[in-house]
């Protein structure tokens, strides 16, 4: 349980301001593991939603592995920097690297910010291009998120992917009664909008203890957890690059708001445009969307009414000053 924080905080001009009401109520989340580049991703994406004049705070999920001078470049571009405790995954014959694993598996600790009544998560290679605020005003109780691809070759392991199968054009080819009945809709957990719980959360964990680790980690799990709960949403939300190659008739391009650079060699602070389809037209203009946003100097972020000299208490700097939720967890090696 997060410590309760005052409403009321100095806002450093003296006087007494009231944080706007999305304190207790609204946020995006994203998450961010390890010393390397992904931070760049996260200042990007603050920078992307204060260009879409997005209303809500930009929370960041850390793991402990995060460098003091990531947290620090965070915390100036607004961000309210939030530190959880890696999750490792049942132990089993693992096929892929401990780190993927337990990467992917801790994002499931942002269940458990529970002075958010609605969030939506945004992985860090994730860019928001319009302002979707209005999917916090959707129906409470569900899951939402964008339905993902299995047609790239990250899904070969699937029994869609062998028989060419994918719920993004399920006529094509339809799937064999032999094998059952087809695949429930299936998201990609790059973006979605929950709501955290603690009941939620402690059952995300227990559940996370009896269920083996499978190829696309976290995204698999919850797309079985919230199975009965999940309403999917339009594309615009979160376009899965792959979709251009894959299903260019699902996709309207100008009417995209949110884009996800999953496809191998996209991630824009890397693109080197050498792999598979990175050369597309598309996608460069895609990447170039992405950098101009970055190094637009216009979108850092500036405290308002900046103190003079006395200490400034912004939500951020006191969220990040209060203990840690109680949350019991074994020290972790780095994790990325
Ligand atoms: O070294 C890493 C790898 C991943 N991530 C976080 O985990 C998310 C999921 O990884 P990624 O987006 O690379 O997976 P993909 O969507 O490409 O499968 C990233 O967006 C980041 O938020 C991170 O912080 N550091
Ligand atoms: O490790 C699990 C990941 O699963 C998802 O990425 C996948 C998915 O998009 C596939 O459809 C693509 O084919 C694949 O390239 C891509 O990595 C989530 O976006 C990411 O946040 C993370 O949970
Ligand atoms: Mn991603």
């Amino acid at each position: 349980m997060a410590p309760e924080i005052p409403v009321d905080v100095f806002s450093g001009s003296g006087k007494i301001s009231t944080l706007n009401t999305g304190y207790s109520k609204r946020a995006y989340v994203t998450f961010l593991a390890g010393n390397g580049d992904y931070v760049k991703g996260v200042v990007g994406l603050a920078k992307g939603l204060r260009k879409a004049k997005s209303e809500y705070p930009l929370v960041v999920a850390i793991l402990p592995d995060v460098p003091e001078e990531h947290r620090e470049i965070l915390r100036s571009q607004g961000c309210i920097v939030q530190e959880i405790e890696p999750i490792y995954p049942p132990q089993n014959q693992i096929q892929f690297a401990m780190a993927y694993y337990v990467i992917n598996y801790s994002k499931l600790r942002i269940w458990n910010f529970e002075e958010y009544s609605k969030m939506i998560y945004l992985d860090a290679d994730i860019q928001v291009f319009e302002n979707i605020d209005n999917l916090f005003d959707m129906a409470d109780g569900y899951f939402y998120a964008v339905m993902d691809c299995f047609c790239e070759k990250t899904w070969s392991h699937s029994p869609q992917f062998s028989i060419g199968y994918c719920q993004q054009c399920p006529d094509k080819v339809t799937w064999p009664a032999e094998m059952g009945s087809p695949p429930p809709l299936y998201f990609n957990a790059g973006m979605f909008v929950f709501e955290p719980s603690r009941l939620t959360y402690e059952n995300l964990l227990e559940t996370l203890q009896i269920t083996p680790p499978t190829p696309f980690a976290e995204q698999d799990f919850l797309n079985m957890f919230f199975q009965k709960v999940y309403k999917p949403i339009p594309l615009a939300y979160n376009l899965v690059l792959a979709m251009l190659w894959r299903h260019p008739e699902n996709v309207e391009l100008e009417k995209v708001k949110v884009v996800h650079y999953c496809a191998a060699g996209s991630k824009p602070w890397r693109y080197t445009g050498k792999e598979v389809n990175m050369d597309r037209e598309d996608i460069k203009v895609l990447v170039e969307k992405w950098w101009d946003i970055y190094n637009d100097e216009s979108l850092d972020f500036k405290a308002e009414n900046p103190a003079p000299e006395e200490e400034t208490y912004s939500r951020a700097s006191i969220i990040s000053t209060m203990p840690e939720p109680a949350i019991s967890y074994i020290p972790a090696p780095s994790a990325a």
